[in-house]
């Protein structure tokens, strides 16, 4: 880019911490491809991208290593933009407010959690722990926030206050979490925030932030892994879809947290280690109009030694070669010569990756046959094609032609492994289409996912709320006629209880001081509202979900936050741990969250205390 000189320049939110980068030259080859794919990919985690590898790395480690320390060297959150002053403007408001009323020191208690499930599904994943924790280790208003709010905020506002924002930071906050990548359930809080008054409620809004989109996105993704079953790969496509830059990065990291295997966003695969892929769009295929516009037509063979001087009429020769094949018979006379000097093209430039987007004419008559001349050239050659790519149509019933013809051409032309030439499968697909695909039956290997994964279309928002459940050692409740919305009062501690046949049965809420949860000891939950739902529990297993994940200067044990891959991880076993019927699409049975008897008590004993009791006329 060319910038006259003068000119000021404004960079977008993502650019600037690359400009500090830009100081490290990047080299980059072409990747292997993954076993059984189809897709050039490029781990840029697996050191086959040489310099952003190194970053990835480096950003992890530097993750690791500060876990432990006090006052933490703990990076910032990946998008510039969350500052201290990414807030509503109640928050400062009431921040002065506190602060005058001399309520600002108070330890206060907030817990951060969902009322309902969303898709309507009864699972969540908590996803952006490590965003939040990132945020708490970096936050701090500099001086041109505070001379900005000092603007914005009535005269009548004393000085003060200002100097004391100037001073405050999450030295005196503790965060406890259920780790990033499990499964959550309503009303058990994800996060639970303990610190002065005035700080803990300046977090809200940024937490709500980096949590709300993060746990939504990871879910979708898991529900798509679900109905397109564990052995397909997942491709997330959906940067250019997706709400702004933060919407794009962060679905590509949750997405993949929520296990996705790879993204087309080159920035999310090197700012987070996660494996990119990309096939060709309609307008390369369009762009050529005929073989006449490739001039160098020569390709040398796999072995490296010898040559073919004319690719192109090698692939014109296979082409005809199979226009007469009897499995071939009708289905083509001539085809699309642009597109097959495009696909020429291609092979020309990538013969170890060859793959082809094959609906930009015609399917059946023209994309698929002139594929499959180029791969057979290409494999004539030593070369091992890829595949295909299908964007329109009926995805199910072409997928099988194609794996028919793939399979024929094996056979006829002894081509060893073109029956399994893979097939992506993209437009607009979402869990209701894959569920349909799968009953119809399909040939498809790889799916990948834009609009409908990243903007969670099925349900644009989650519903995650932080409420203050105790204020110098009390307890607090938020009242609501409708019960869902009644707060769980009190710093509790959490429990998962796992049963004889490994499932987890329920999620427990207990008092801070209560005696824990016991294996083989029987415990009586309840359902925090309705007094007639309640069961006796005895656990095989008992599982305390909470952790420490920033201790400020407490000197509390601080947890190192784990890679996104052991996230990842971790989202999968979790998975894998649930009973089934908590998990499918259709009626999913509710899982129970539970509280103590004690603390069910407590609840109602606080809930008549502060409602005021109506009067009649
Ligand atoms: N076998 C199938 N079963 C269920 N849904 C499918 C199947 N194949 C494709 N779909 C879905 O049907 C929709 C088809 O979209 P659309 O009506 O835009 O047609 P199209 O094939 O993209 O048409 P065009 O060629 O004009 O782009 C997409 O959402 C796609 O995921
Ligand atoms: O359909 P999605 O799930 O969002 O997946 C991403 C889509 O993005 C590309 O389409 P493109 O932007 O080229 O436009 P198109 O819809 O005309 O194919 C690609 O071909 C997919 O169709
Ligand atoms: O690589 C692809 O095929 C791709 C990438 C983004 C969006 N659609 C397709
Ligand atoms: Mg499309």
């Amino acid at each position: 880019m060319e910038l006259l000189e003068g000119t000021k320049l404004t960079l977008p939110i993502f650019e600037r911490d690359n400009l500090l980068e830009m100081s490290n030259p990047i080299s980059c080859s072409y990747s292997k491809v993954d076993a059984g794919s189809s897709l050039p990919i490029r781990h840029t985690n697996n050191k086959l991208c040489n310099g952003l590898a190194v970053d990835a790395k480096n950003e992890q480690a530097a993750i690791s290593t500060s876990a432990g320390s006090a006052t933490s060297d703990l990076k910032g959150p990946t998008n510039p933009m969350v500052t201290a002053l990414l807030t509503d403007m109640y928050q400062i408001t009431m921040a002065y407010a506190y602060w005058r009323a001399g309520k600002h020191i108070d330890q206060a208690v907030f817990d951060l959690f969902h009322r309902k499930n969303p898709f309507g599904g009864e699972y969540t994943i908590f996803a952006g722990l490590e965003e939040c924790i990132k945020f708490a280790a970096n936050f701090r208003f500099k001086d041109y926030e505070i001379d900005y709010l000092r603007s914005i905020m009535p005269p009548s506002c004393e000085e003060g206050f200002f100097n004391y924002l100037k001073g405050i930071d999450c030295s005196n906050v503790k965060i406890h979490a259920i780790a990033e990548g499990s499964i959550v359930f309503p009303r058990v809080p994800m996060m639970r925030v303990e610190g002065p008054l005035l700080i803990a409620q300046l977090l809200e809004t940024i937490f709500l932030t980096l949590v709300n989109y993060a746990s939504l996105v990871a879910t979708n993704a898991a529900r798509h892994r679900q109905v397109a079953g564990k052995s397909k790969l997942l491709l997330e496509f959906g940067l250019r879809r997706a709400q702004g830059p933060d919407g794009g990065i962060s679905a590509s990291k949750y997405c993949y947290l929520g296990g996705f295997d790879a993204t087309s966003n080159l920035d999310a695969g090197r700012r987070f280690g996660i494996p990119v892929r990309g096939t060709h769009s309609h307008a390369f295929v369009s762009s050529f109009m005929s073989s006449d516009e490739i001039s160098e037509r020569s390709l040398v063979y796999a072995n490296k030694i010898d040559k073919c001087d004319d690719f192109v009429s090698l692939i014109e020769h296979w082409l005809s070669k199979i226009q007469v094949a009897e499995f071939f018979h009708g289905k083509f006379s001539e085809t699309n010569q642009s597109e097959l000097a495009a696909f020429t093209s291609y092979a020309l430039a990538f013969p170890t990756e060859f793959l082809a987007l094959v609906d930009t004419y015609d399917v059946m008559r023209s994309g698929i046959p002139n594929f499959c001349a180029v791969a057979l050239a290409l494999q004539q050659l030593g070369y091992k094609p890829k595949g295909i790519r299908l964007d329109s149509g009926d995805l199910a019933y072409f997928s099988i032609e194609a794996r028919k013809i793939f399979a024929a051409i094996e056979k006829e032309f002894a081509m060893p492994g073109f029956g399994k030439l893979s097939i992506t499968a993209s437009n607009d697909i979402n869990e209701d289409t894959l569920d349909a695909i799968n009953k119809q039956g399909h040939e498809i290997d790889a799916f990948g996912i834009g609009t409908h994964l990243v903007t969670c279309y099925k349900q644009p928002a989650l519903g995650c709320v932080y409420k203050l459940v105790e204020v110098r050692g009390q307890p607090r409740i938020k009242l609501s006629e409708d019960f869902s919305k009644v707060t769980i009062p009190g710093k509790k501690q959490c429990f998962r209880l796992y049963g004889n046949e490994g499932y987890p049965l329920v999620d427990l809420m207990i008092g801070e001081n209560e005696p824990l949860p016991k294996v083989q000891e029987r415990i009586l939950c309840r359902h925090p509202f309705q007094e007639s739902k309640r069961a006796y529990v005895v656990p095989q297993r008992v599982e305390a979900l909470y952790k420490c994940y920033w201790a400020g200067k407490s000197g509390f044990k601080q947890e190192p936050l784990p890679s996104l891959d052991a996230s990842r991880r971790h989202c999968q076993q979790q998975l894998a741990t649930m009973r089934p019927d908590h998990m499918r699409s259709l009626y999913p049975t509710p899982y129970k969250v539970s509280v103590s008897a004690k603390l069910y008590d407590y609840i109602h004993f606080l809930w008549l205390s502060e409602a005021p009791v109506g009067e009649l006329h």
